[in-house]
């Protein structure tokens, strides 16, 4: 199964160099910088699950318009529109799209560009990040990536793709249920890499103080709560669930948004607590500390920028 990853960044360089540590024909649909570090350094995973120094087949855009069984898109939500159209030569009818990003406002865009069908949903837990040499570093145990029929069908293909990715060092699943995993994985991210962020610290010192723990489950609530409006497809009692999660992650744990802030680059502000200060406008739902934490982000954009 020929299988494509539009992205060799934290995300895609991880769970791509996985499959193909194991023996999987993958290739990288990278950009020039990129595809020059792959070929010096090779593809490096720093990891407590393995180091590998691997050497992927790359190729750019305008290189290839050979077909796909399987393209992953492993890209920030600021580079989607572009992302988009890159991956088209590479795409027919028969192609599944799996997309990593975290959010969900991709969906409808991917779901409209591309015959929906074609289009699975696709989310992951791992906490990495590039260092300076393009190294992929994973700083904790954390690695699942899950995938599914936007409809939870379980058809043949979808069965032989869970079939080719089992066996590596790392954890496909698929999931009967992916809509409703992808929005819980939503709330999720948007509350802990908005409060990491806006605390500028991982999440145990914010967490083990009692009023670090009450904004904590007030952000939960206010997203919970705009979701709940949006009649997206959550569990009664999922804010409960999610702090049991947060519980268990080491203290040091950082979402990859304040990575990126501690690096001065660029973040998903829109497409993360953006698109739900969007929605919580359009059921009148009260939301002052997403809406604190929004304006943070949007003022580090600023920034940034000048
Ligand atoms: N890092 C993490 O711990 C986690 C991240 N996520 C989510 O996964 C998604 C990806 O994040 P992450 O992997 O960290 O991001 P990275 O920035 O590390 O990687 C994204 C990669 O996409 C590449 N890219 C963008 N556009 C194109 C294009 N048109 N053609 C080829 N390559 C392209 C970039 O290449 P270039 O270098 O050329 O710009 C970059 O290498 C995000 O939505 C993030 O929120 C989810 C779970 C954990
Ligand atoms: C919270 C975490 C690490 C889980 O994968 C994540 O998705 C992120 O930081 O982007």
């Amino acid at each position: 199964m020929k299988i494509l990853i539009l992205g060799a960044g934290a995300v895609g360089g991880y769970f791509g160099g996985r499959l193909l540590e194991k023996g999987e024909d993958v290739t990288f649909l990278v950009r020039e910088k990129r595809q020059d570090q792959l070929h010096k350094n090779g593809l490096v995973l720093k990891s407590p699950h393995g180091d590998a120094v691997l050497h992927p087949k790359t190729i750019q855009s305008t290189s290839s318009d050979e077909p796909f069984d399987v393209v992953f898109l492993a890209t920030k939500a600021y580079h989607l529109d572009g992302a988009i159209k890159t991956i088209e030569p590479f795409i027919r009818e028969y192609t599944l799209i799996i997309p990593l990003l975290n959010g969900i406002e991709h969906m409808e865009e991917l779901r409209a560009y591309y015959s929906p069908e074609q289009v699975l949903g696709g989310m992951c837990f791992v906490e990495s990040t590039l260092d300076r040499d393009g190294a992929i570093i994973q700083t904790s145990e954390m690695h699942e990536l899950v995938f599914g029929d936007w409809n939870g069908h379980r058809t043949e293909q979808i069965k032989a793709i869970e079939q080719v990715f089992s066996g590596t060092k790392t954890n496909f699943r698929l999931s009967e249920n992916i809509q409703q995993e992808m929005w819980h994985k939503y709330l999720f991210i948007t509350t802990v890499s908005g409060i990491t962020s806006l605390m500028r610290s991982p999440i145990g010192p914010i967490r083990d103080t009692l009023e670090g723990r009450t904004y904590i489950q007030q952000l939960f609530e206010e997203i919970r709560l705009i979701m709940e409006s949006h009649r997206a497809p959550i569990l009664d009692g999922i804010v409960e669930k999610q702090m049991q999660i947060l519980e268990k992650q080491a203290p040091q744990m950082k979402s990859s948004m304040l990575r990126d802030l501690e690096k001065g680059a660029s973040i998903e502000a829109d497409h993360l607590q953006g698109y739900l200060l969007l929605l919580a406008e359009r059921y009148g739902v009260e939301t002052p500390l997403l809406r604190l934490v929004y304006q943070h982000l949007k003022v580090y954009e600023k920034n940034i920028s000048v």
